[in-house]
Parts: C-alpha cells; structure tokens; sequence
C-alpha cells in the first residue's frame, strides 16, 4: 500500500524542551487516529506537519515530496488541510462568509451546497456571525472550511472536543465518509469512542514518540492499554 503522508524520525524542540522525540507514522488510504494523553505532543506533530512549528530533523513526505521548511501556506496548497484545535472563527463574518472565503472555483468535490446539506444546523445559521454560534457549529464551520479546500489529507485535532454526544456521532459518520470517499485522514483524539469509531488503526503517543500503532478492536478491548496510555478509568 502507498503512502499519502509519511513521517519519518521527525524532532521538534522548543527551547530545553524535546517535545517530538523522533516520530514516524504512515498515513495511507485508511484513516488512522492518534490518541495519547494530554501533553504528549500530538498537537505539536499536526503543527510540524503543517509547517507551523519548525521541525529540525526528521521527514515528512506527501506522495514522496517533502513538506519541511516550504511553510504553511504552501503545505496547505499541496493538499493539507488542519482543523485545528478550539475552532478559532471570525466573530464578525457570517457562517456563509466564513465558507466563501475558502471555496473554490471549478469541479471540486466539496462544494458550499454540499456543506449545507452535510450540516444543515450551518445552512440554518448561515447569517450568523462566528460569536453566535455554539460549540458544536463552530467545530462544523471549522471541518467544513477545511473539506472546502478539497485537500488530500485532513488533519483534525481533536474535532469531538466538548460536542454532545449527538453531535459526536454526527462527526463520527461524516468523518467516515469522507475517508470513504478516498480523503486522507489524520484524527487526533481523546475520545476513545470515536478514534476507534473512525478508523481501524489506532497510533499511540507517548512523551514525543508513536509508542505503539494497534488495531482499533484491540485497544477497544485492552482496558490495560487504555489506562497505561491514554488514562483512561472505567471505574471498578
Ligand atoms: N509553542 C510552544 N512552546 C513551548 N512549549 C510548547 C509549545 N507548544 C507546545 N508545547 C509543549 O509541548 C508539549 C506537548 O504539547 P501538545 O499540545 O503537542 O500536546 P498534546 O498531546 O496535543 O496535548 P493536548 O491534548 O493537551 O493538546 C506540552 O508540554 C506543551 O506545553
């Protein structure tokens, strides 16, 4: 199987603090998820891809051209799209405004109506500025612009974060479908549920490094994998 996105002993520093320790992980045409407690440095490896932070060793190659040092704007023109973290919208553009400031021209898959009808709640509040809309829409404006760049590959850090759980399952089937549909997707988690939910391949991180890479069934059933590495109690 080809890779889309391949990251090889990648290392990222801020000052004294080694925070990637030499990460490689393989993205191809199945989504993989990548889970690990906070702090571990998941965030930071989505930004290294990105370009946003600065990686001073290691690799990271979409379809065999490397991505390090072009920067972010060129990253996201070759076809990486981030969602990332705490949404981040523009208070005074409205949710259409927000939407036609990424959207194409041309043939593209993802088009402002296909938005609308994924997420209709966004057709609804289509006049709504980005300080009036809920946690929710806002995660849905913030997925939307990114499947409106009709990337490769899409990055999501940590999209269920603070959904209800209806919502969560919204999410889970959209985020199928577009890895059906043949986009990559990178899913960095918390939620267990929906890692595995999302994808057969789950990636573990631990302190800057992939400490492990498991089939989504067996962490789901490894209570013992989920507390060493993800902290997770279910409460005997
Ligand atoms: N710009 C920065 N400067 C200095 N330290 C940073 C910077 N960004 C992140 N860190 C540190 O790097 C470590 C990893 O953070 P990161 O956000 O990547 O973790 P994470 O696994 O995504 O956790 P979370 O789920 O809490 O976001 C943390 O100790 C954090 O404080």
């Amino acid at each position: 199987m080809s890779a889309l996105l391949e990251v090889r002993d990648l290392h990222v520093r801020f000052g004294q603090a080694h925070i990637l320790q030499g990460v490689s992980m393989t993205l191809g045409a199945e989504p993989l998820s990548l889970v690990g407690r906070n702090g571990m440095g998941k965030s930071t490896l989505c930004h290294a891809i990105m370009n946003m932070v600065a990686a001073k060793e290691g690799s990271v190659r979409l379809d065999g051209d490397d991505l390090l040092g072009i920067g972010p704007s060129r990253v996201a023109r070759r076809g990486v799209a981030l969602v990332p973290q705490g949404r981040r919208m523009f208070p005074s553009l409205s949710v259409h405004e927000h939407l036609l400031l990424v959207a194409r021209r041309g043939e593209h898959p993802w088009t402002v109506d296909r938005v609308y009808e994924t997420f209709p709640r966004l057709a609804e509040r289509r006049r709504n500025g980005g300080n009036q809309l809920s946690g929710g829409e806002q995660q849905m404006l913030a997925i939307s612009r990114a499947l409106l760049m009709n990337p490769r590959i899409v990055i999501m850090d940590e999209p269920s974060e603070g959904l209800a759980p209806v919502i969560v399952d919204h999410l889970i089937d959209v985020l199928r479908k577009i890895a059906a549909e043949g986009m990559g997707v990178l899913l960095v988690e918390q939620n267990l549920r929906v890692a595995t939910s999302v994808s057969e391949t789950v990636a573990i991180m631990v302190t800057g490094r992939i400490a492990t890479t498991m089939s989504a069934r067996q962490l789901d059933e490894d209570r013992d994998a989920q507390r060493r590495y993800l902290g997770v109690s279910h409460g005997h």
